[in-house]
């Protein structure tokens, strides 16, 4: 790549430059192809203004459900790869087959620097929209790619420097992207190539795991020509119904087999490929279980090394194993665990939310503070009304304004022709949920508290008020009142909405782990029984740490489950990595700059409580943990990493 193309972003001579260039070697042939399609198909004027379309919270929160299951292990692969290259100025992030980005991990630092980039949930980064980038020319190209500086096509992209990887589904289409990008960077390829390859590899994770839950009721081959590689990334999987039908295929099958297209092969019975009935593969799936055993392809008579798994669902159904309950999952019935904290904070909430008193909730991300809130809404009189969720941190903040007090038609330039009722009238009559809180700008502030004092909205272009009936439960993992303190937040305002506090406590806090455990692998299996987890495997569950609470945990669960054992069980080597092979009670293992054994030692592990203590009491504020600490925010930052601490995405 010439430094020329690096140093200099797009400018409004790029169409004769890049047409210059496309074909040439000094464009990879991906962005190449790409520029021409903007240049060509979309006709994208490189210079314009960044006008990044940004998706609302319901549309979102739409497109996660969607994905579904998939968006637990993505995001908890998601946490280790972030793991992996934090520090580096890299934010992670998921989008979905149309390029809108669902989840991201940031360092709250760098935070600022990725919105000013366009670069939040719900932000839409199609090549149609913003050029040649990292997550719309993975989608477009089907591919894993690199987009570096000024090979962004757009001009104000041309900071950026991402690389996306596709998540392909059991059919080989896209279903989302995963994506490592630094707003700034000084990184040079040869960091980037490494980069690369980590985001490739926890693409290829996700998409296994897809297939693995995708076909949990089917019978499953893996096989690959080198023994030592099954049962790991780059193993084949192959699908089979009790008929011995090929039912789906992963990529790295096609590539052992030198196969081009999955027509070729889904739909055609097994015996026609692998020299292999059904009452082969079932003997090997039960007999030999944990073994490998070598086969021939009948085309070409390569030799593979296989393994056979049987449906896991039907086989787990006579295993020890815990029953389900009635279908349905009221977020009422969630709270059944025994902590006494969180039954006052139920008793104390119901009572007085159903007295319209408004309720603060106060916890660390992943607490659960909005199934909390929607269990309070279900235990109201008005549970029948809806339940309208605003999560202040995602919205960008000059859509905010719009999204929840609404505006009229031709409030402004792009205002819908119908206008837009707002979330606040939305929720009239049932309960307002405003998430983040903490993070509301204060002009805002002002307007929402006249809404609460006066009970009447007047939406953006419009000249008369609305009645509203607003029943409001406001959360924030900061500290409100600290906030306050610090002129961060209107003190009327916070008193308003302020009429009790309750805490959620952390996940390490609270008795009822054990019960909580079971009830989240109950509602992540939606029909038939759930793995039972070795008694190995609960004690390490009960004994960590928890820095991303019943989020993570829900995380940790569902890839467990994805990668369950032929027995339908949990065991410690289901847990990943962090649960490593350390007894219980004890730090993860530690990779890399002789850390290992400073980490894993007494003085090691008093270190890494006092950290997750004081970060916890400091609600994951990094500045503010650093100060308590009296160490500088580096230091913290190299500690963290040492012990490998997960921060909340
Ligand atoms: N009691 C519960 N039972 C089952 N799942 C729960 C429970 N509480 C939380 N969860 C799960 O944990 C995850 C986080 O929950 P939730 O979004 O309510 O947390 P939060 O505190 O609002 O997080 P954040 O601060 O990041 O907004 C979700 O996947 C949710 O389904």
């Amino acid at each position: 790549m010439s430094n020329a193309l690096t140093a200099s972003p797009p400018s409004s001579r790029i169409a004769s430059l890049l047409q210059a260039r496309i074909g040439t070697s000094q464009v990879s042939p991906y962005v190449a192809k790409s520029w021409d399609r903007c240049l060509n198909r979309y006709s994208i004027e490189p210079d314009a203004e960044r006008r990044t379309v940004v998706l609302d919270t319901a549309s979102v929160r739409a497109r996660q459900e969607t994905l579904g299951e998939l968006l637990g292990v993505a995001r908890a692969e998601m946490e280790n790869l972030y793991e992996q290259i934090a520090g580096s100025g890299y934010a992670v992030i998921l989008s979905d087959a149309d390029a809108v980005v669902l989840s991201a991990i940031t360092d709250s630092q760098a935070r600022r620097d990725f919105r000013g980039a366009g670069l939040w949930v719900g932000a839409v980064w199609s090549e149609q929209h913003e050029g040649t980038n990292g997550i719309g020319t993975a989608v477009a190209e089907r591919a894993p790619v690199t987009v570096y500086c000024g090979e962004h096509f757009r001009r104000y992209n041309a900071g950026l420097s991402c690389c996306g990887a596709p998540i392909l589904d059991v059919d080989g289409e896209v279903l989302g992207v995963l994506d490592a990008s630094a707003a700034s960077t000084a990184d040079t390829r040869l960091v980037q190539s490494h980069t690369m390859a980590l985001v490739s590899m926890s693409a290829n994770l996700i998409a296994r795991c897809h297939f693995l839950g995708r076909f949990r009721d089917a019978w499953v081959l893996r096989f690959h020509s080198r023994a030592e590689f099954v049962g790991l990334l780059h193993e084949a999987l192959m699908a089979i119904d009790d008929d011995g039908n090929v039912l789906a295929v992963n990529e790295a099958a096609l590539l052992q087999l030198g196969i081009s297209s999955r027509a070729q092969l889904v739909g055609k019975p097994l015996a026609s490929l692998l020299p292999l009935d059904m009452d082969t593969l079932r003997r090997h799936a039960m007999h030999e279980a944990a073994s490998l055993w070598p086969v021939r392809d009948i085309a070409y008579g390569r030799r593979f090394f296989a393994n056979a798994r049987a449906p896991m669902q039907r086989r787990a159904a006579t295993a020890a194993s815990i029953k389900r309950t009635a279908p349905g999952t009221p977020a009422a019935r969630r709270h059944v665990g025994g902590d006494p904290r969180m039954q006052h904070n139920l008793n104390c909430g119901r009572q007085l939310f159903g007295r319209r008193v408004p309720i603060l909730l106060q916890g660390a991300t992943g607490t659960g503070k909005e199934v909390f809130a929607k269990a309070l809404h279900q235990a109201a009189s008005w549970a029948d009304k809806p339940f309208v969720a605003v999560n202040c941190a995602a919205i960008p903040e000059a859509l905010i304004e719009s999204e929840l007090f609404g505006y009229t038609r031709g409030a402004f330039t792009d205002a819908a022709r119908e206008g837009h009722v707002g979330k606040i009238r939305q929720s009239s009559g049932g309960t307002l949920f405003l998430d983040e809180i903490g993070d509301m700008p204060l002009a805002l502030q002002t307007r929402l508290l006249r809404v609460l004092e006066e009970h009447e909205i007047v939406p953006l272009g419009g000249d008369a008020a609305i009645p509203v009936d607003l029943h409001v439960i406001s959360a924030s993992h900061r500290n409100l009142l600290a906030m306050v303190q610090q002129g961060e937040f209107r003190e009327d305002l916070y008193y308003r909405l302020n009429g009790i506090t309750l805490e959620l406590p952390t996940l390490r806090e609270r008795t009822d782990k054990r019960e909580l455990i079971q009830a989240l692998l109950q509602e992540d299996v939606p029909d038939g029984p759930v793995p039972a987890i070795d008694d190995e495997a609960m004690e390490r569950l009960l004994a960590h740490p928890w820095p991303g609470n019943i989020r993570q945990l829900r995380n940790v669960l569902r890839m467990a489950t994805a990668l369950c054992g032929e027995d339908g069980r949990i065991g410690v080597a289901q847990l990943g990595r962090e649960f490593g092979d350390t007894p219980p009670g004890q730090p993860p293992a530690v990779q890399g700059d002789g850390g290992r054994d400073e980490a894993t030692n007494a003085l090691g592990t008093a270190e890494r409580d006092a950290l997750m203590l004081e970060l916890e009491r400091m609600h994951w504020n990094i500045s503010r943990t650093a100060t308590a600490l009296g160490v500088s925010r580096n230091t913290l930052y190299r500690k963290i990493r040492k012990h490998r601490i997960v921060l909340p995405g």
